[in-house]
């Protein structure tokens, strides 16, 4: 049995964790930690019914009373540098879908994590279909350098443009750069900042937050005279949950720092 603690176990992500954990054979869910809802029982909150293991505070300390084999991280992009380095700090492995995590401080996870002999996995998105979404992004890109991505999400996320924006354009521009594809000069002048999204490299980025999204991302190509469009949609956080599973299974086969869910199919 692989012992669990989930980290943010009352948020939306969080809660749906518990619950695939505490269904899985293989998994043993031991503890849940967040800011809020302390005291409560996990799994009523997961809606899975009392587990009899109370929400806590303080991830440290949870991890030295209880000794989780692989913590899972939902929390938040302010948070998520520090429990990283908490994780790894205590030898314990650690799959993060938080996102927020910038590359340098990736490098510095990697660099610990080896430096402690622990695995950490990150991944801005674990669904299967959104893993598809970037990987047939790649194979286009050569093709069709000309490319914007529109994000959508639910209005209580807390960060824009979402992980899996920056991860599909990061992606994209490496694939026409290594295919030396150029794309067309953009002669718009912005009269309002921000017209023409936010960019990362070089690709705009358009991020909608309202109500009655969850998760959903299209990627636009333009070529002359055709257009191809590929779209994902989470539509509940289920999608997420095999890719968490497998995650959790797994990470301890990799020592070391692992990004995107890619490496594990
Ligand atoms: N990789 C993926 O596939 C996915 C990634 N995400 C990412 O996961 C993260 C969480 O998303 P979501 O579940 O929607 O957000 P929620 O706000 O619903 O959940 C976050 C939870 O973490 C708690 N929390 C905040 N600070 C701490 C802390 N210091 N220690 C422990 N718990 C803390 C929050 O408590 P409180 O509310 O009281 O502040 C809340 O319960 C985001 O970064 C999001 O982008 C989301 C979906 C899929
Ligand atoms: O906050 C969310 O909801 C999501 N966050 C991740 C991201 O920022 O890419 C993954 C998914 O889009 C849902």
């Amino acid at each position: 049995m692989i012992r669990v603690l989930v980290n943010g176990a009352d948020g939306r992500m969080g809660s749906q964790v518990v619950k695939a954990v505490y269904e899985d054979k293989d998994l043993e869910f031991v503890g849940g930690v967040s800011v809020t809802n302390i005291g409560k029982d996990a799994g009523e909150l997961a809606g899975v019914g009392a587990l009899g293991i109370a929400i806590r505070e303080g991830l440290g300390q949870a991890l030295d009373d209880i000794k989780p084999d692989v913590v899972v991280d939902f929390t938040t992009p302010k948070v998520i540098f520090e429990n990283a380095k908490t994780c790894i700090e205590h030898g314990v492995n650690m799959v993060v879908g938080t996102t927020g995590l910038t590359a340098e401080q990736r490098g510095e996870l990697a660099a610990l994590a080896e430096q402690r002999k622990t695995s950490i996995f990150i991944a801005p998105n674990f669904s299967i279909g959104a893993v598809l979404m970037m990987k047939l992004s790649e194979e286009v890109a050569p093709y069709l350098p000309d490319v914007e991505i529109i994000e959508l999400h639910h209005n209580n996320k807390l960060d824009a443009p979402s992980g899996t924006a920056i991860m599909t354009a990061n992606k994209i521009d490496a694939a026409r750069k290594a295919a030396n594809a150029q794309q067309a000069p953009d002669k718009t002048h912005e009269s309002l900042d921000g017209a023409r999204g936010a960019k990362v490299d070089d690709i705009p980025i358009h991020s909608v937050r309202l109500p009655g999204y969850v998760a959903h991302q299209q990627v636009l190509f333009g070529g002359y005279g055709e257009l191809l469009t590929i779209r994902h949609d989470s539509i509940d956080r289920k999608s997420f949950m095999p890719g968490v599973i497998l995650a959790v299974k797994k990470v301890s086969s990799r020592p070391g720092l692992t990004f995107g869910l890619e490496n594990y199919l």
